[in-house]
C-alpha cells in the first residue's frame, strides 16, 4: 500500500503519448482488477476527505498526471535533437506496469477528477480535468504507484498591464481564428474525406470559444490551442514545460503560424470566421458597455493579424466576395425586368449586401435573384407571322403528318386568327403609344397651363385617358384561344404541337402534367420554405429562355385533383386564361410573369377527367384513331422512312409493302395511334440493318435482299401478339355483338354478349369484368324488357313475370379485360329479348346504343373506333343510334362502303325483319320509342 502524506501529491503517468494540459478534460484507462490507480483514488481521497470533511468527496482527491519523458528533451522542456526525422517514437511504447521515475517528464498537471465512467468494451476510465502546472522536482515510486515528494505548483501569472503580453495575447488570438477559418475551408474542399470534416457548427462554436476568451485567460487559451494542434509529442511538451505565459504563447504562435502556412499552401482563403457580424458587434458592444469582459480585449477586436481580416470589420460587409453580387447584378440588369419586379430586386441586392455570405439567407436570396435573372422577361424569338405563314404552316403539317385533314384545317385556321389578332394587337400598340405620347405632351401642356391658370386646357387629358383605357382593355381580351388536341394515345398530338412551333419558328416547350399532384409544382413554392424552386411554368420559361414559346401542356387531364397541397386546376386556370395570364404569379418568383404571349397547347387522352372550367377556357380539337388504311398510308410515308433515318439505312436498303405493313398493324400492335407501329417497324429496320451490315463486312452484300416478307416479320417480331375478335358464324338465342371503343391499347372492336336462363327465382348475374355503368345498362334493359314482355309478345298476358322462376346470367367474354360504359344497353336488351324469344340475332350483325328506361336508344362516342373494329372484325352490318347519323359523315370510306350501316328507330324490326311475335303495331304504338 502507498504511503502518503500531505506534503507529497499522488501522481499518475499518461501513457501512449498523451500530453494534458490545464482545462482539458481527459481519460485515464482503468487497468482491471487491483489497479494500483484504485489504491490510489481511495488513499487520497480519505486524505483529501480527512483535510476537509463534509465537501464533494472528489474535489477532495489530489492528484497530479505526468506524461512520459522524451529522451529529446531535457528536464526543463529544452530540445536536445534538432532533426525531428531522426527521432525515433518507440520510447512511448512503455508498460505502464513497468516505469520508474526516470521514465516521467519534469512536468504535469495537478488535475480534478470528474468521475470513473464505464465504456463499452466493459472496462472503466477515469475522467479528470487540467488544472494547474506543476513542476516535478522529486518523484518517488513505491509498488507501482508515484508521487511527487518535492513539487511546485505553477499557476499561470498574467499581468493585465503587460503591452507585450497584451500584443501576443492579440496575436495568438487572431491566429487561432485563422486556424479555425483554414481548418474549415480546406475540410470544405476534402469533402471527400470525411474524416477531415469541420462542420460549420462546430468551426462556429470554435470561434465563439476563441472570441470569449480574454487576457486572463491566455494561459489557457494558448493550451487549449496546443492541444487540438497537430503537433509532435515534443512540441507538447515543451508547451508544457513553458511556465511563463508569456513564453508559452510565443511557443504557441510559431506553432499556430507553422500549421496555417502548411494548410493554406493548397488555397487562398478570403473568409476568416464564422461567427456573425451580429454576434462580433454584440461581443464588441458588451465590452465597450463592461458587461464582464475586461476592457483588455478590446484590443483584439481592432488587431489585424498577418494574413487575415480584422474581425471587428466583417459587420461591414467587406469579407464578402463582391464579385457574386456584382456579377448577379449585371445579370440582372441584362434581364430587363419589368419595373415592379425591378423594384423588388433593388430592395434585396441592398438587402444582401448586408448578409453574411455563405448563410442560409444569403444563398437563398441569391439563388432568387439568380432564377429572376434567367427569367425571359423581354427577351423574344423573332416573329415570324407573315403573309407566309399559313404556307408555311400547311406545307410544315403535310410533311410531318399524314392525314388528319380536318385537325390541320383547324390549326391553320388557329394561326390564321393569330396572325389576324397580333396585327390587330400591333396596332392596337401602335396606337397605345401614339396615345400615351399623346398624353404625356398634354400633360405637360395641363402642367403649364395650371401654372398660367388657363381652365380649357384641363379638360383635354382627360379625353384621351379615357382612349388610352379603351384600347388598353382592347389589347387584354382580344388573345387567341388556348387549344386542346384531345385523342387517344399515339395519334400525334404532342407533334402537331410541334409542328405548330416549327411552322411559327417559335421555341418549344413540353410539360407534362401527368404527375403534377399539388398547386405548388404548378405555382411554386415561397421561397422561404427549404428547398423552394418555382413551377414548371417559369422553370419552362428559363429553359427556352424566351417570352413567347409553344408550351405543350401535355397530359392536361391526368393534372391532380384538389388536396391538401392544393388544387392544381385551379393554377392552371389562371395559367390558361387570357385575361388573366399576362400578370400570372409564381410564388417562387413572387412578382407578375406575362404569359400572355406563350401559345399554350394542351393535350389530353380523354375529356371527361378535365375539371369543367378548365376545359371551358380551351378549344378542343379531337384526333380520333386512325384506321388501318391510315395506318398503313403513315407507315408507308412516315414511319418507315424515319426508322429506317433512324437506323442508319438509306434509301432503297429496306423494303416493306403494303401486305407486310398491313400484318404488322393488325397482328402485331392494336392501338388508335401509330406509337406501337412505329416501335415494331422500327425492330424490323433493326434487325434489316444488323443484316445488311453482316453481308456487307463479309463482302457478300449481292446476298442482301432489301424486301421484307411476311414471313420475315414473323421471325424478327415473333408470334402474331393479336388475333382479332371474329364475328361468329352461327349464332344463338341471347347471344349479341357488341361494339366497344378503346379496348385494350385504344381501338375499337367487338365484343359479344352473352345471356343465360335457368330456373331460379329472378336473380340476375353478372360476370366479365363489368364496370358500374354496364351493370346498370344491364339492369336498365332487364327492366324495359321485364315492363314490355307482354307488348314484344313475350309473355301471353300483360301481368305475367317473366322473370318468374328463372334466374339469368350476362357474361362477356374476354373477362381479363374490364369494360365499362352505358353504350352496350341496347345490345343488352336485344340479347334478353333474343333470349327470352328464342330467336337469334344474326351473327354478322353488331350494335351499340345507349337504352333509357323508356326505351329510347340515344348517340354514343367512339363512333370512328367502333366501326373500324367492327370492318376489321367481319361485321357486315351496323346498327347505330339515330343520333348518331352526324358521326358517319367523317368517315373514311373504306369503312362506309365495307359496313351496312342502319341508323335505328325500329332496331327489333331490323334485327328480326321476317319475325311475327313484334308486329302488333297497335301494342307498339304506346311506347316512345322502337326499339
Ligand atoms: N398522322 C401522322 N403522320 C405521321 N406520323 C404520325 C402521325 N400521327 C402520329 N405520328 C407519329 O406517331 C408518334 C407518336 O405521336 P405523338 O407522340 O405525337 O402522340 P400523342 O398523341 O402525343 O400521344 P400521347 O397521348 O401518348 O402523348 C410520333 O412519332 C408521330 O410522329
Amino acid at each position: 500500500m502507498a504511503r502518503f502524506d500531505n506534503s507529497t501529491l499522488p501522481v499518475i503517468p499518461l501513457t501512449r503519448g498523451s500530453v494534458l494540459f490545464p482545462g482539458i478534460v481527459h481519460r485515464i484507462p482503468l487497468p482491471p482488477n487491483g489497479s494500483y490507480i484504485s489504491h490510489l483514488l481511495s488513499n487520497s481521497h480519505a486524505r483529501g476527505a480527512l483535510n476537509s470533511p463534509g465537501g464533494n468527496p472528489l474535489d477532495a482527491i489530489q492528484l497530479a498526471c505526468v506524461p512520459i519523458a522524451s529522451p529529446y528533451l531535457g528536464p526543463n522542456g529544452q530540445l536536445l535533437l534538432r532533426d525531428s526525422d531522426q527521432q525515433d517514437n518507440t520510447y512511448l511504447d512503455v508498460d505502464p506496469s513497468n516505469l520508474t521515475t526516470d521514465d516521467l517528464f519534469g512536468y504535469g498537471v495537478t488535475v480534478r477528477v470528474l468521475g470513473i465512467q464505464g465504456t463499452t468494451s466493459g472496462s472503466a476510465e477515469l475522467r479528470v480535468e487540467g488544472v494547474s502546472r506543476c513542476k516535478f522536482k522529486a518523484l518517488a515510486n513505491e509498488r507501482q504507484s508515484f508521487e511527487a515528494t518535492d513539487y511546485e505548483l505553477c499557476p499561470d501569472q498574467v499581468s493585465l498591464t503587460d503591452k507585450k503580453i497584451r500584443d501576443l495575447f492579440a496575436s495568438l488570438k487572431a491566429h487561432a481564428q485563422e486556424l479555425v477559418s483554414v481548418l474549415r475551408v480546406s475540410s470544405f474542399l476534402s469533402r471527400s474525406d470525411p474524416k477531415s470534416l469541420l462542420s460549420p457548427l462546430l468551426a462556429q462554436r470554435l470561434t465563439m470559444f476563441i472570441m470569449k476568451k480574454d487576457l486572463k485567460d491566455a494561459g489557457l487559451l494558448a493550451d487549449f490551442m496546443a492541444n487540438i494542434l497537430d503537433i509532435s509529442y515534443e512540441e507538447k511538451l515543451q508547451v508544457l514545460a513553458a511556465v511563463s505565459v508569456k513564453a508559452r504563447m510565443t511557443k504557441v504562435i510559431e506553432l499556430l503560424q507553422r500549421e496555417i502556412s502548411g494548410m493554406k499552401g493548397n488555397f487562398s482563403v478570403t473568409t476568416v470566421t464564422t461567427v456573425p457580424a451580429q454576434i462580433l458587434d454584440r461581443l464588441s458592444n458588451r465590452q465597450g458597455k463592461g458587461m464582464g469582459l475586461p476592457t483588455s480585449a478590446t484590443p483584439l477586436l481592432n488587431m489585424s493579424p498577418p494574413g487575415g481580416f480584422p474581425p471587428g470589420s466583417q459587420d461591414k460587409g467587406n469579407n464578402k466576395d463582391p464579385s457574386d453580387i456584382e456579377l448577379l447584378q449585371k445579370k440582372l440588369e441584362a434581364a430587363n425586368l419589368p419595373p415592379d419586379a425591378a423594384k423588388l430586386v433593388e430592395r434585396e441586392l441592398k438587402h444582401m449586401k448586408n448578409m453574411m455570405p455563405g448563410g442560409n439567407e444569403y444563398s437563398i436570396t441569391m439563388t432568387w435573384l439568380e432564377t429572376l435573372a434567367e427569367i425571359p422577361w423581354a427577351t423574344v424569338t423573332e416573329e415570324r407571322l407573315g403573309p407566309e405563314t399559313l404556307a408555311r404552316a400547311r406545307k410544315q403539317f403535310d410533311d410531318d403528318h399524314c392525314g388528319l385533314e380536318k385537325v390541320k384545317k383547324r390549326l391553320i385556321e388557329y394561326l390564321a386568327v393569330l396572325r389576324l389578332k397580333q396585327s390587330i394587337n400591333d396596332d392596337l400598340e401602335e396606337q397605345i403609344n401614339a396615345a400615351e405620347e399623346e398624353e404625356a405632351r398634354l400633360n405637360a401642356e395641363k402642367e403649364e397651363a395650371a401654372k398660367e391658370e388657363d381652365p380649357e386646357a384641363k379638360e383635354v387629358p382627360r379625353v384621351n385617358s379615357a382612349k388610352l383605357e379603351v384600347l388598353r382593355a382592347r389589347r387584354a381580351v382580344d388573345k387567341s384561344p388556348i387549344l386542346l388536341l384531345a385523342g387517344p394515345p399515339g395519334v400525334g398530338k404532342t407533334s402537331l404541337a410541334k409542328s405548330v412551333a416549327t411552322a411559327l419558328g417559335r421555341k418549344f416547350h413540353r410539360i407534362s402534367l401527368g404527375g403534377v399532384r399539388d398547386e405548388p409544382e404548378i405555382r411554386g413554392h415561397r421561397r422561404t420554405y427549404v428547398s423552394a424552386m418555382p413551377g414548371v411554368i417559369v422553370q419552362g420559361l428559363r429553359k427556352v429562355g424566351v417570352s413567347n414559346p409553344v408550351i405543350l401542356l401535355d397530359e392536361i387531364d391526368k393534372l391532380g385533383k384538389a388536396s391538401n397541397m392544393g388544387d392544381p386546376s385551379a393554377a392552371m386556370l389562371e395559367v390558361l386564361d387570357p385575361e388573366q395570364n399576362h400578370t400570372f404569379t409564381d410564388h417562387y418568383v413572387g412578382t407578375p410573369i406575362d404569359l400572355s404571349k406563350v401559345v399554350f397547347i394542351a393535350t389530353a387522352n380523354e375529356l371527361d377527367s378535365i375539371p369543367a372550367p378548365l376545359l371551358d377556357r380551351m378549344e378542343t380539337i379531337y384526333l380520333p384513331g386512325y384506321t388501318t388504311l391510315e395506318k398503313r398510308a403513315i407507315a408507308t410515308k412516315h414511319l418507315v422512312p424515319k426508322q429506317m433515318r433512324a437506323n442508319g439505312l438509306s434509301q432503297g436498303q429496306v423494303i416493306l409493302n403494303e401486305a407486310v405493313v398491313s400484318k404488322i398493324i393488325d397482328s402485331y400492335t392494336r392501338e388508335s395511334g401509330v406509337r406501337n407501329l412505329e416501335r415494331e417497324i422500327g425492330s424490323v429496320c433493326r434487325a434489316k440493318a444488323v443484316e445488311y451490315a453482316e453481308a456487307k463486312d463479309g463482302g457478300q452484300l449481292e446476298t442482301y435482299r432489301p424486301e421484307v416478307t411476311e414471313q420475315d416479320v414473323e421471325e424478327i417480331l415473333g408470334v402474331e401478339t393479336f388475333e382479332e375478335e371474329i364475328a361468329e358464324k352461327t349464332s344463338r338465342p341471347g347471344i349479341v355483338t357488341g361494339l366497344v371503343a378503346y379496348s385494350s391499347g385504344g381501338n375499337g372492336s367487338i365484343l359479344f354478349i352473352e345471356v343465360a336462363d335457368m330456373p331460379g327465382s329472378g336473380n340476375v348475374q353478372l360476370t366479365g369484368r363489368l364496370g358500374d355503368v354496364l351493370k346498370e345498362s344491364v339492369e336498365v334493359a332487364l327492366s324495359w324488357v321485364k315492363a314490355h314482355a307482354y307488348e314484344l309478345g313475350l309473355t301471353p298476358q300483360s301481368t305475367t313475370n317473366i322473370m318468374e322462376g328463372r334466374s339469368i346470367h350476362v357474361h362477356c367474354p374476354s373477362g381479363s379485360i374490364p369494360k365499362d360504359g352505358p353504350s352496350s344497353g341496347m345490345a343488352q336488351a336485344i340479347a334478353l329479348i333474343s333470349l327470352f324469344s328464342g330467336n337469334p340475332v344474326p351473327p354478322s350483325m353488331a350494335m351499340t346504343g345507349e337504352i333509357s328506361l323508356r326505351g329510347r336508344v340515344t348517340a354514343v362516342g367512339g363512333i370512328k373506333e367502333k366501326l373500324i373494329g367492327a370492318l376489321r372484325a367481319g361485321v357486315k352490318t351496323v346498327l347505330l343510334p339515330a343520333q348518331n347519323r352526324k358521326d358517319i359523315r367523317d368517315l373514311p370510306t373504306d369503312v362506309t362502303e365495307g359496313l351496312n350501316i342502319l341508323h335505328i328507330w325500329d332496331a327489333i324490326r331490323l334485327v328480326w325483319p321476317d319475325s311475327q311475335w313484334a308486329v302488333d303495331e297497335k301494342k307498339l304504338a304506346g311506347l316512345e320509342s322502337r326499339l
